[in-house]
C-alpha cells in the first residue's frame, strides 16, 4: 500500500513535521503538550523529524479545518517557508477536514492513528501480524476513501497522498472491500492454527505481560527469561507476542510478552490484533507493567485497563509491577542512578518534578488494592520480591488448575524442571 509506505532514516533525506493539537474545554493545555511530547515520539519512532508543533485554545474542533483560520494561516506560513512534508494532527480528522487542510496546507495531512498503524507495519514480524496490521490499515482507509485520501494513486511515495478521480474510487472502494474479506481468511486461517499451539500448551500456567508502550515489558521479560527479546526506546518495538517457557521452583509457566497500549489505539487495530490479544484474554495472571517514572503513570494504568476491558480481559489476578524506579527521585537507599547521556530527552522530560519511591509507594498503597511490587528491570533491583510474588501466585494457580500435578509428576517420572 502506499499510503504506508515505510518513513525510514534509510531515506535519503529525513522526512519532516509539524504536529497540531488543540487544547478544548475537556483537555486541558499541560494535557495537551504531554500528548503533543508522545506525538513526537510516535513520529520520531516514524523515522520523521518534528520540527515544531503548534496548540491552540479552541471549544471544540473546527468542523471544517479543525484549527481556526488565524491558526491555520500560521501553520501554512511555516510550512511554506521551511518546505515541511507533512503536518501531523492528535485527533482523527474527518475525509473533508482532511480535504480542506490539504487544499490550505499543500503537503501530506495525518493523524494519530494513521501514524500508529504505520509504525506498527514497520515493526510486524510474523505473518500474522503483518496480516493484521494490513487489514487494520484497509479499515482505517474505507470510509476514508475520498479524492483527496487514496493509496492507490500513483507511486509517489510517503503516506497520505493525493488521490485520483471518482470514477477510479469506486474501483478503488471495491479492491479495498476484496482486500479485506481477503485479508479476514488469511487471518482466520492462521488463527486455527494459532488455537491448536495454544491448546498444546494446555498444562501450564499462562502469565501475560501487559502496559503501556514503552514501559519496560521486554526488558523484564528478557530478565526473567533468560532470552533475547527485542527492547528498544522506541513505540511500540513489540507488535508480535513472544512466549517463552519460565520454571521457578520447578512450577513451569509460560510467559507472553504482548504489544504495548496507548492512547487513543485505532479501534481497528484493537480488532484486528483480537488474536494476539488472545494471549492476554486466555492468560491467567497478568503482569501490568507501569513506568513509574513518568508523570502520568496513573492515566497510562487507566488506559491499559481500559483497553482490556474492550478486550474482555479485564477482572483477572494481577500483579501491578512498578518498574524503572532507577528513575525516581533519589531519596531510598534501593535508588540506582543512570547516567544523564543514557536518556533522551523523551525521559528527561517526564523526569521533572518527580516524586521519591516513598512517596510513589504511598500513593500507589491509596489508589490500588492489586499486589504491588517497584522493581527496575535495566537495573535488576528489587528482583527477588518480583520473583517471590510471582512464584507465590502462580503456584496458587497452578495448583487449583492441576491439584494432581505433583502427583503425575511422580507417576510419570518426570521432575518438574
Ligand atoms: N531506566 C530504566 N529504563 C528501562 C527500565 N526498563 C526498561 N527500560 C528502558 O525502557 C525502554 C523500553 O523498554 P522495552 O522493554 O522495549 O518496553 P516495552 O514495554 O516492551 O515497549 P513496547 O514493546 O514498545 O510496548 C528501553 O529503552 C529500555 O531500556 C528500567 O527499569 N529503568
Ligand atoms: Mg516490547
Amino acid at each position: 500500500m502506499n499510503y504506508t509506505q515505510k518513513l525510514h532514516t534509510t531515506d535519503k533525506k529525513q522526512e519532516t513535521a509539524v504536529l497540531v493539537a488543540l487544547a478544548t474545554s475537556k483537555q486541558s493545555i499541560e494535557k495537551t503538550k504531554e500528548y503533543l511530547d508522545e506525538l513526537a515520539f510516535l513520529a520520531e519512532t516514524s523515522g520523521v523529524k518534528t520540527l515544531h508543533r503548534f496548540t491552540q485554545k479552541l471549544d471544540k474542533p473546527d468542523s471544517r479545518t479543525f484549527v481556526g483560520k488565524g491558526k491555520l494561516e500560521e501553520i501554512t506560513a511555516f510550512v511554506k517557508d521551511k518546505a515541511v512534508d507533512m503536518v501531523i494532527f492528535d485527533d482523527d480528522l474527518s475525509p473533508s477536514q482532511v480535504r480542506n487542510l490539504e487544499t490550505e496546507l499543500q503537503c501530506k495531512i495525518l493523524d494519530r492513528s494513521l501514524l500508529i498503524l504505520n509504525i506498527f507495519s514497520i515493526r510486524a514480524q510474523t505473518s500474522q501480524a503483518k496480516t493484521q496490521v494490513e487489514l487494520a490499515q484497509y479499515q482505517y482507509l474505507l470510509p476514508r476513501l475520498t479524492r483527496m485520501w487514496s493509496h492507490l494513486s500513483k507511486q509517489k511515495g510517503g503516506i497520505g497522498m493525493r488521490g485520483p478521480g471518482e470514477k477510479e474510487l469506486e474501483t478503488d472502494r471495491r479492491i479495498v472491500r476484496d482486500k479485506i474479506s481477503l485479508l479476514r481468511d488469511k487471518l482466520d486461517k492462521i488463527e486455527k492454527q494459532g488455537f491448536t499451539q495454544r491448546k498444546s500448551r494446555d498444562k501450564m500456567v499462562r502469565v501475560a505481560l501487559v502496559g503501556y508502550t514503552n514501559v519496560g515489558k521486554s526488558t523484564l521479560m528478557r530478565l526473567v527469561s533468560k532470552t533475547d527479546v527485542f527492547a528498544e526506546n522506541k513505540l511500540f518495538a513489540t507488535v508480535d507476542s513472544t512466549v517463552r517457557k519460565v520454571v521457578f521452583n520447578q512450577i513451569p509457566f509460560l510467559l507472553t510478552d504482548t504489544v504495548g497500549f496507548i492512547r487513543k489505539l485505532p479501534t481497528t487495530l484493537v480488532e484486528s490484533f483480537k488474536s494476539t490479544l488472545d494471549e492476554i484474554r486466555e492468560a491467567d495472571l497478568l503482569l501490568h507493567v507501569v513506568d513509574a517514572s513518568h508523570s502520568s503513570y496513573e492515566e497510562q494504568i487507566d488506559i491499559v485497563n481500559t483497553t482490556l476491558a474492550e478486550i474482555a480481559a479485564a477482572d483477572k489476578p494481577t500483579i501491578l509491577v512498578f518498574n524503572k524506579i532507577d528513575l525516581l527521585a533519589a531519596s531510598s537507599g534501593t535508588n540506582g542512578h543512570l547516567e544523564e547521556d543514557e536518556q533522551d530527552t523523551y525521559n528527561v522530560e517526564h523526569q521533572e518534578g518527580h516524586m521519591s519511591l516513598e512517596g510513589l509507594k504511598d500513593s500507589v498503597m491509596n489508589h490500588h488494592a492489586t499486589d504491588t511490587v517497584f522493581i527496575s528491570a535495566e537495573k535488576g533491583l528489587n528482583m527477588d520480591a518480583l520473583r517471590e510474588l510471582l512464584l507465590e501466585k502462580v503456584s496458587q494457580i497452578h495448583y487449583t488448575i492441576f491439584p494432581n500435578y505433583l502427583k503425575d509428576q511422580v507417576f510419570s517420572g518426570e521432575n518438574g524442571q
